[in-house]
């Protein structure tokens, strides 16, 4: 299994590697490839490159959107990116973001961003690997790196 992770030099949390920490914990045929680019408008292409070019089953792309208005704005075109060279290239990219304003607090951020890695990591897993705990999980309000919702 050849798994692509690619991630910033803006993000203020290094998540690829609580990824890739928490990857190697729960699954051993691993191959990691991993790309390092400035911002999340540049994780697209990487994402599509480690695709096509390292042949990667997957990818996990990781940023940090900053507060500015015009930082919402790239996540937001970074996302819709990410979402072209999924369709694209017929491959599942898992957009990992932490937005900077999520949390005030610079040690909780931290905690959240490490939290987001690691549980995006997890369904990494049980997406190539264990489909039916995926399936198991349908519609009981997950979420990463904060309290699940929970089901209705
Ligand atoms: C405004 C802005 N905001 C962010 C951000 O919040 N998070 C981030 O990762 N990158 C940002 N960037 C940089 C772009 O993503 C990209 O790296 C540059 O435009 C170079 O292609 C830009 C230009």
């Amino acid at each position: 299994m050849r798994i692509g992770i690619c991630d910033t030099t803006f993000a203020r949390f290094d998540m690829a590697a609580a990824a890739i920490d928490e990857l190697k914990k729960n699954a051993y045929d691993l191959k990691i490839i991993r790309e390092t680019v400035p911002g999340v408008k540049d994780l697209p292409v990487t994402a599509k490159i480690l695709i096509e070019e390292e042949n990667c089953d997957i990818v996990m792309a990781l940023g940090m959107p900053g507060p500015m208005e015009k930082d919402k704005m790239c996540a937001h075109e970074a996302s819709t990116g990410l979402i072209n060279a999924q369709l694209m290239t017929n491959t599942h990219i898992l957009e990992v973001f932490v937005h900077e304003d999520e949390e005030e607090d610079p040690v909780e951020l931290a905690k959240l961003a490490e939290n987001r890695a690691r549980e995006h990591a997890q369904n990494l897993i049980k997406m190539m690997y264990h489909r039916k705990a995926m399936r198991k999980e349908a519609g009981m309000g997950m979420r990463e790196g904060k309290e699940d919702a929970g089901p209705l």
